[in-house]
């Protein structure tokens, strides 16, 4: 049996839950993959770092607290030694779940190249380094013989973007278009069962799906970079969020919400990707009042769904869970397959 250790970049809700599912469910995981996996390095901005190469105790790990730090441990320190761990770890796969900055992708960018650097793998929920640094951080992958994998980036655990790569290969798409951000949407039926946008946030944040800052979110910047990584992943264009013009939903208000209702109308926060004729891919990011037979009107909560217009199939649509700790660290663990099987194949073709 194969074996795989991980160090965990950020330790909040998703590498948590993803650390949850190996103390969990990691024997029946081994029987039904094939590998067996093992946590040996932690770092977090508010706990520090700790790095066991002989495991982690998960359940001591989970049981602190943001009072807590990993000083006086065993290979533990007060401060989060990022750069220290991801190239001195003796973790094969490194699990970037830190914030999504979405003016410059740092320092998550920084922690994804200095581990493809070191030739480890990359699994990350984190939209930042995908959207901004996508094309440059695949090739360093390349160069170093290690992946890159980011099915999380969008759709959280639904699988999106293996799902379009992978399976509608050969189909001519010419446009994606979405709800892409969980929060956004159950803000928005919230505000129509009648709740205020400042509460319904606060419950959206309570539920583990809302950005650390989640303005992000009601301003549409989360779905600005989930759009130019479904069009420069699936449509092999070089957009930049610059390109990508965009309209959030705090102008929306419970009166609009309200109204459109009652006329059998629902507000989306909408994220749209074209190729028109000659190849030219355009993107934005809006809402929209979607009346009640479109494709898109029925999704509700944190669900997210994408419709992909195709020339052999007409329109495919994909939905499922877009946020939550679990959700997406499903998302991790199905990367981390993925990296195991290009592990598997890459000594295949050595033998
Ligand atoms: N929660 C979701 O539903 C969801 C879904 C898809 C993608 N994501 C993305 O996954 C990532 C993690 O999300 P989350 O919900 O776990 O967020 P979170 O805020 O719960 O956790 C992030 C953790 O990273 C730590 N951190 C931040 N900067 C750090 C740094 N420089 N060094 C070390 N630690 C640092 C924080 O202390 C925190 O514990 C984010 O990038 C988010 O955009 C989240
Ligand atoms: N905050 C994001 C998480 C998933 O990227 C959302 O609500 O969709």
């Amino acid at each position: 049996m194969t074996h795989h250790d991980l160090a965990l970049i950020g330790f909040g809700g998703v590498n948590r839950a993803l650390a949850e599912i190996i103390r969990d469910r990691g024997e029946t995981l081994a029987d039904d993959l094939g590998f067996t996996l093992r946590v040996v390095a932690i770092t977090d901005l508010r706990l520090g770092s700790l790095m066991q190469s002989e495991g982690i105790d998960l359940h001591a790990a989970l049981a602190m607290t943001g009072a807590d730090t990993f000083a006086g441990l065993p290979g533990g320190d007060a401060e989060p030694r990022n750069h220290h761990v991801i190239r001195n770890t003796t973790a094969d796969v490194i699990s970037e779940a830190t914030f999504t900055n979405p003016i410059d992708g740092e320092p998550a960018i920084s922690h994804v190249r200095a581990a493809l650097e070191s030739g480890k793998s990359v699994t990350t929920t984190n939209k930042g380094p995908v959207a901004l640094a996508g094309a440059a951080l695949n090739r360093l992958a390349e160069e170093n013989g290690a992946s890159f994998e980011y099915e999380g980036s969008v759709m959280s655990g639904t699988p999106v973007l293996r799902l379009a790569g992978e399976t509608l290969k050969g189909l001519r798409i010419t446009r994606i278009q979405g709800i892409l951000n969980g929060t956004s949407n159950f803000v928005l039926g919230q505000m129509e069962a009648g709740k205020s946008l400042d509460d319904a946030v606060a419950e959206a944040q309570a539920l583990g799906y809302a950005e650390a800052d989640p303005t992000a979110d009601i301003e549409g910047s989360d779905v600005q970079l989930k759009v130019v990584i479904l069009a420069n992943e699936l449509l092999d264009a070089e957009l930049t969020t610059a390109d990508v013009p965009r309209t959030g939903i705090s102008g929306i208000t419970a009166t609009d919400v309200i109204a459109a209702a009652a006329a059998g109308e629902h507000w989306k926060l909408i994220g749209t990707v074209e190729r028109d004729e000659s190849g030219a891919v355009t993107a934005s990011v809006q809402p929209l009042s979607l009346s009640a037979d479109h494709p898109l009107a029925g999704i509700s909560g944190a669900t997210n769904a994408v419709a992909f217009t195709t020339d052999l199939l007409g329109t495919v649509t994909i939905s499922g869970p877009g946020a939550g700790r679990i959700e997406t660290a499903y998302a991790l663990l199905s990367d981390i397959i993925a990296i195991d099987a290009h592990q598997q194949s890459f000594a295949g073709a050595l033998r």
